[in-house]
This record gives C-alpha cells, sequence and structure tokens, in this order.
C-alpha cells in the first residue's frame, strides 16, 4: 500500500464523517458559500503578479514536520504582499497538518485566490471548499477515474469555482484531460515514493494542449528554473517546503522573488 493509498483510505472516513456532521444545507448557508470566487486564470496572468502559487504547509508525508511554529495569518498575508498569485492551503490534517478553518482564515485576511489543498474523491468536498472560502479545487488524476474528474470538475464550475488538475505522467494526462478543467498541474514529485525530478515538467509541457494553465508543481528552490518553466509555457509555480521551512516563509518569498 503506497503512501498514497493510505491518504485515500483515510479520506474516505473522514467524508463519510463530515458529511454525518454536516449537512449540504449546512454547508451552502456558511458566510463565504456566496461569494463569487476569485479567477484563477485571471491572477496566474496578471502582470503585476509572480505566478507563484505559494503555500501553507506545516507537515507532509515525505519531510515529517516543516514548520508548525508559523501562522496562518503571518505566512499568507506576508505571501501575498509578496507578489503571490494565489494561495495554496493544506487541508489534510492526518498527513500534512492542516485544517478547514486555515482556508477560513486565510480567505477573511487576503484578496488573491486560494487552493484548498486537499484529496478530493467525493462532492461533498467540492461544496465545502466553497462554503470554506475557497475559490480552486484540486483533482489529482492519480487517485480519480475519468467519470470522477467529469462529475467533480463539472460541479466545481458550476459554483463559479476554478479546476486544478495534477498528472505525474502522460498516461494520466492523456486519459484525465477535460473541458471543464482550467489549468493542469505537473507534480514533480511522485506521491507513490516521494521522488521528485522539474524534468517531469519539462517533458510533458508539449502534451498539454494551450487552452488549459501550465503550472509545474513542487520542489521548485531557485528563479533560474521559474524563467525556464516560464519559456516552456508554463505560468503558475506551486510553491511550498522552500518557503514553509525558514523561520519566516513570507520573507523568505519576499527575497526569492528579487531574482524573478
Ligand atoms: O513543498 P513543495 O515541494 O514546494 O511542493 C508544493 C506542492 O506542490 C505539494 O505540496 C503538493 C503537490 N501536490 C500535492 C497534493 C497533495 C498534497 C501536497 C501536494
Amino acid at each position: 500500500m503506497t503512501i498514497l493509498d493510505k491518504i485515500v483510505a483515510n479520506k474516505r472516513k473522514e467524508v463519510a464523517r463530515a458529511k454525518s456532521r454536516v449537512s449540504y444545507t449546512k454547508l451552502e448557508e456558511s458566510e463565504f458559500f456566496s461569494r463569487q470566487p476569485y479567477s484563477f486564470r485571471e491572477f496566474l496572468l496578471a502582470p503585476d503578479r509572480t505566478g507563484i502559487i505559494a503555500e501553507f504547509k506545516r507537515k507532509s508525508p515525505s519531510k515529517g514536520i516543516i514548520n508548525d511554529k508559523v501562522t496562518v495569518k503571518q505566512v499568507t498575508t506576508a505571501y501575498a504582499d509578496a507578489g503571490a498569485s494565489a494561495l495554496s492551503v493544506l487541508t489534510d490534517k492526518l498527513f500534512f497538518m492542516g485544517r478547514k478553518i486555515d482556508v477560513k482564515r486565510a480567505r477573511a485576511l487576503n484578496n488573491i485566490p486560494i487552493l484548498r489543498k486537499d484529496f478530493m474523491i467525493d462532492e461533498y468536498q467540492v461544496i465545502e471548499a466553497k462554503a470554506i472560502g475557497a475559490d480552486v479545487i484540486l483533482l489529482i488524476a492519480a487517485i480519480l477515474t475519468p467519470a470522477e474528474i467529469d462529475t467533480l470538475a463539472t460541479l466545481a464550475k458550476s459554483i463559479g469555482l476554478s479546476v486544478l488538475l495534477e498528472v505525474h505522467n502522460l498516461e494520466e494526462l492523456e486519459r484525465s484531460i477535460n473541458p471543464n478543467l482550467d489549468a493542469i498541474g505537473v507534480n514533480n514529485r511522485n506521491l507513490a515514493d516521494f521522488t521528485v525530478s522539474v524534468e517531469t515538467s519539462f517533458q510533458l509541457a508539449k502534451h498539454i494542449p494551450d487552452d488549459f494553465l501550465k503550472i509545474s508543481e513542487s520542489a521548485i528552490s531557485n528563479t533560474e528554473v521559474i524563467k525556464e518553466l516560464k519559456q516552456a509555457g508554463f505560468s503558475g509555480f506551486l510553491i511550498g517546503e522552500n518557503f514553509m521551512r525558514q523561520e519566516d516563509p513570507g520573507a523568505a518569498m519576499r527575497e526569492f522573488v528579487q531574482g524573478l
């Protein structure tokens, strides 16, 4: 059983529990549910922004605790000030030490899109994403069938959310492509064994149709790589650990973007 299998098995239980505690009606009555989400595309392509999707991540299965001393407020507002095009906030509790309230807090404090970073397997989580103030959801090709991707993406679009599909290889990309997606993210980290290589992004770039935004995810640690990824057609760069492992992640991002 890979780590991804374990995460998904746990997620099924978590979603069942959440459904029994908070009804769809309750979610739809929440303060953020009726807001108009920000457009992921618009913010990624805005010339005065960096294209960086800056992540708030306390812990990961591959690295253990990365930083559990900082607050959502301190980090996300500094990321936005430093020119982030969007925020990525983990909501998986067991493996990433994330919480749904982290997205709510980030929403109340920032005026840029927020990606709810979780393992989406059920329509309930899509409604929940909107209810907690997210603008973008992540669909991971490795854990979803094409039919599931279609169902979740169609629902997300119908409530105004943007959809980012994450792939790790050509086979996943080809089987998962769907007109309801806004962006395709190439994860440079293999979620089954944690190996990382930015080459994955360069190899898959030419196979991603131009109507989708191209995003490179994980293991991005210097601005030279970003310049090369831009040349290869990428407009989004998802960065977590490189900032989060510093005592002041916002300051780390501010310094990083000087090199762009
Ligand atoms: O911390 P990094 O190497 O910069 O990676 C960020 C992000 O890409 C990574 O956290 C991630 C990519 N896809 C995911 C899916 C689930 C959880 C986490 C992720």
